[in-house]
């Protein structure tokens, strides 16, 4: 059977760089780049040359990429020929391959926003496609606005695209760009849109998620008939973002009818890396990862109900829509009190604990239960979990006791004159029969004060005797408060990341009316958690 090619197109790098909060360094564009071409996108959608430093840095530096390399503008301005619009220069003067021009197909945008008449606006879309492929370059219309455009004045909007196309334009791109368009609409609108006489196979589609429909929305149009999708990594983009390329990917390339109706330029085992390109843009931006995210989020394939685990247990695609492994992600068996004998037993064997006697089990899971009713989740802390389980099963060791703690904040003077905070935190442990007491301050490497819990976790980790080696390298990642109810009182829960040098990171929780003693317990936690790791003997 001969399929289709969908072309994909990605614009992370300009509509993504159009994110609230968002700005990427010029270095950051181009390791973003090399990761969208060795995912085997088509077009590299990098920037606005000439807009600011860091797009023109960009394109002057780009990596030579399999991808088309494309810069973005807008079509010339009116009162001056194509040749003599310098914004529009300065986008050719990238010498990219392909360009992709954005103009205006909605008559209100074209009155109220340009000033100009209809027939000019036309005339300068034409001028200024005509220009690029004089330049031999590829060309690609976006069209702003398209949809809205066609519903106030559809003769009008398609005269704009066919303007483009017959000026030479490889690509009409319809654009949603305020975000409002749905499924059924866009539908609708791409397959007049062929009708007209544009074909699909020379016809993309560029959706946003004001209604949470980009990627419906994108998927509406190529069961019309288009041909090329633009979309961001993560969905980033301007207001609520664009389409996801990270949902889109895997759909069109494991889903029917798409992976056999279609080709596209990624082949299927690609798709393993796309967790890693996820959470390697989150990590450039200094974001947690979405954990709901689709496909490559760390609950896309955690089965926390009991009745899930069981089945899941005994095949897999009872409750996955697709193998976890197949986009690079992997499945979880979380412990709660949603939790049954199949998700312990899979959490057990995690641990190392295959050969536990079901008889224990019980015991476990009714522990469990009774403590997340005081308000402890052991969903996400799985550290706690299994040091709650190792204890039950008698396998946890006692490596020390904590006999005593404090902590102070003192607000004072400094020798300046200025009010500054001061937190100090004095532990006892013992340590077989040594007693030990440490004191630590909370003072970061600039002199600020990190607080009371920074304080006991420094005042804790000083001095443990024969394990400090065993800790030396483990730090506090993350740290989240939450009041919440335990029994019949509300309660402090408190989450704590660790991580070490060997790229661990695990979560521990501590519950108390004060915040002091559940961030402590879950402190505690994180220690004993490493200590069992590195197989410290008591
Ligand atoms: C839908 C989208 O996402 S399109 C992408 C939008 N991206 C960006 O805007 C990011 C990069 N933009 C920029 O850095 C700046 O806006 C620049 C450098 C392009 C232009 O800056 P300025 O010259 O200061 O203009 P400013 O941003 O204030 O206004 C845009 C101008 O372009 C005009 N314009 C807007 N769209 C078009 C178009 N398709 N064709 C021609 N002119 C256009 C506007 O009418 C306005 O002109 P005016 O000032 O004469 O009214
Ligand atoms: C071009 C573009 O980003 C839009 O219309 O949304």
């Amino acid at each position: 059977m001969i399929r289709d090619r969908l072309y994909l197109f990605d614009t992370t790098l300009r509509d993504g760089q159009q994110t609230h909060g968002v700005q990427f360094s010029t270095s950051e564009k181009l390791q973003i780049a090399t990761m969208l071409d060795n995912l085997g996108i088509d077009y590299i959608e990098g920037g606005w040359p000439g807009a600011n430093p860091t797009d023109s840095e960009f394109f002057a530096q780009a990596p030579k990429t399999k991808a088309t390399m494309t810069a973005f503008g807008m079509t010339k301005r009116q009162g001056r020929s194509a040749e003599n619009d310098d914004v529009l220069s300065a986008v050719l003067n990238a010498n990219t391959p392909a360009v992709c021009l954005v103009g205006k197909t909605h008559e209100f945008h074209v009155v109220k926003a340009l000033g100009i008449s209809l027939e000019d606006n036309r005339d300068n879309i034409a001028r200024s496609i005509a220009h690029l492929t004089s330049q031999g370059r590829e060309a690609l219309f976006d069209a702003e606005h398209f949809f809205d455009g066609y519903a106030a004045n559809p003769d009008y909007a398609l005269s704009c695209l066919h303007a483009a196309r017959d000026a030479g334009a490889r690509w009409i791109v319809l654009c949603d760009t305020n975000g409002g368009t749905l499924p059924h609409q866009v539908h609708a609108v791409t397959e007049a849109v062929i009708a007209s006489g544009i074909p699909g196979n020379h016809l993309g589609i560029h959706t946003h998620n004001d209604t949470e429909n980009a990627v419906a929305n994108t998927l509406a149009a190529v069961d019309a008939g288009a041909r090329q999708i633009q979309g961001t990594l993560n969905g980033l983009g301007e207001r609520c973002g664009n389409a996801n390329l990270i949902s889109l990917l895997p759909t069109l390339l494991l889903k029917e009818p798409y992976c056999s109706t279609l080709e596209t330029g990624i082949d299927v085992e690609s798709l393993t890396s796309l967790t890693r390109v996820s959470r390697t843009l989150d990590d450039i931006l200094n974001r947690v990862p979405q954990k709901s995210a689709p496909y490559v989020g760390a609950s896309a394939f955690a089965h926390k109900a009991g009745l899930h685990a069981s089945a899941i247990l005994k095949d897999p695609t009872t409750y996955e829509h697709v193998d976890p492994a197949s986009v690079g992600n992997a499945r979880i068996i979380p412990m709660s009190n949603q939790a049954g004998q199949s998700n312990l037993r899979s959490r057990l064997a995690d641990m190392g604990l295959t050969d536990v006697d079901g008889a224990a089990l019980p015991a476990i899971l009714e522990r469990i239960k009774q403590r997340e009713d005081q308000g402890y989740s052991y969903d996400t802390a799985q550290a706690s979990f299994e040091l709650l389980a190792r204890d039950e099963l008698g396998l946890l060791p006692s490596f020390f006791e904590v006999k005593r703690y404090k902590v102070t904040v003192e607000r004072r003077k400094n020798k300046y004159n200025k009010m500054i905070s001061l937190s100090e935190a004095v532990v006892v442990v013992k340590v077989g029969d040594t007693k030990m007491l440490s004191v630590s301050e909370s003072l970061d490497e600039l002199g600020s004060d990190r607080g009371p819990v920074n304080a006991l976790a420094k005042a804790l980790a000083k001095d443990l005797g024969p394990y400090q080696k065993a800790i030396a390298d483990m730090r506090l990642v993350d740290f989240k408060v939450r009041i919440t109810q335990g029994g019949t009182e509300a309660v402090t829960r408190v989450i704590i990341d660790s991580a070490d040098g060997a790229g661990r990171r695990w979560s521990t929780v501590g519950v108390s009316p004060n915040i002091v003693d559940a961030s402590f317990e879950a402190l505690l936690d994180a220690i004993n958690w490493k200590l069992v790791q590195e197989g410290a003997e008591p």
